[in-house]
């Protein structure tokens, strides 16, 4: 399997000067579905906004497929790593105007059977499409949200909490969707994810991150039996706790 992204001591700091990303090095290998976790404030929306170029690192390299980001067009860089964020926002029009906004960028189109598939893949009905997109539920703007990502064919998704503003069954149905997309894609997907209990259930890999370090990285399920970082097997602890109380 390729090596998508090569992410070589990434160091970012805040406007003030104080570091939120310490050195991070880490690989992404096509199809992974690596989900990220860590204590709130410790860096991964940071860490995942430098994977799409929202934002540069300020010493250090990231490659795409071994090419500097830095020598890479950032509109095709996007194209071929999507991202999705917690809150779906949805471009005034109708559902399908939002899904054309990606293509438009590249002077493309989509034709109506494309839309369709579109749909079909975030099991939303066709007859969706003329619906105005501000006027959705919640679980389906993130569905739209999905879809208008997946218009661009990216090769890798970026999934920042994406699940985190929806009830349950909404947040469970986009959850089997992103699976749907890793199992039967093969996409590569790095997903950040608050819910332990999801990130347990969804990852192949699981990385944890910690005052702005990757302090363990491995199989989802050994990171979750047994971590080896003190750091983590708090968190773990504690988070858990907190999920459960909650429920
Ligand atoms: N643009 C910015 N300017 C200044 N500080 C920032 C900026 N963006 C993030 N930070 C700070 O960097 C640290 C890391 O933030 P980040 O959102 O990446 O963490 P996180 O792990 O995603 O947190 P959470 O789990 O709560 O979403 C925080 O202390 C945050 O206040």
């Amino acid at each position: 399997m390729e090596e998508l992204i090569t992410i070589e001591n990434i160091v970012k700091k805040d406007n003030k000067g104080n570091p939120i990303l310490k050195g991070i090095s880490a690989k992404v290998m096509e199809g992974e579905l690596i989900t990220i976790i860590g204590p709130s404030g410790s860096g991964k929306s940071t860490f995942l906004s430098l994977m799409n170029k929202m934002a540069d690192p300020d010493s250090g390299i990231i490659r795409f497929k071994g090419k500097p980001y830095h020598e890479l067009n950032v509109l095709e860089l996007r194209k071929k790593i999507g991202m999705v964020f917690q809150m779906p926002t949805m471009l005034s029009g109708t559902v399908r105007d939002n899904l054309l906004i990606g293509p438009k960028l590249f002077r493309q189109t989509l034709t109506e059977k494309e839309i369709d598939n579109l749909l079909e893949q975030v099991a939303l009905p066709k007859t969706l499409k003329d619906q105005d997109a501000r006027s959705l539920s919640g679980g389906q703007k993130q569905r739209v949200s999905l879809a208008r990502t997946l218009a661009n064919q990216p090769e890798i998704l970026l999934l920042d909490e994406v699940t985190a503003s929806l009830d349950p069954n909404s947040s469970l149905e986009i959850e089997e969707l992103i699976q749907t997309l890793h199992q039967q894609q093969g996409k590569t997907i790095l997903w950040v994810s608050h819910n332990l209990k999801q990130a347990k259930r969804v990852g192949q890999y699981t990385w944890v991150i910690a005052d702005g370090k990757i302090i363990e990285k491995g199989h989802t399920n050994e990171v979750f039996e047994h971590p080896q970082h003190e750091v983590t097997r708090e968190f773990i602890a504690t988070s858990f706790d907190e999920e459960v109380e909650n429920e």
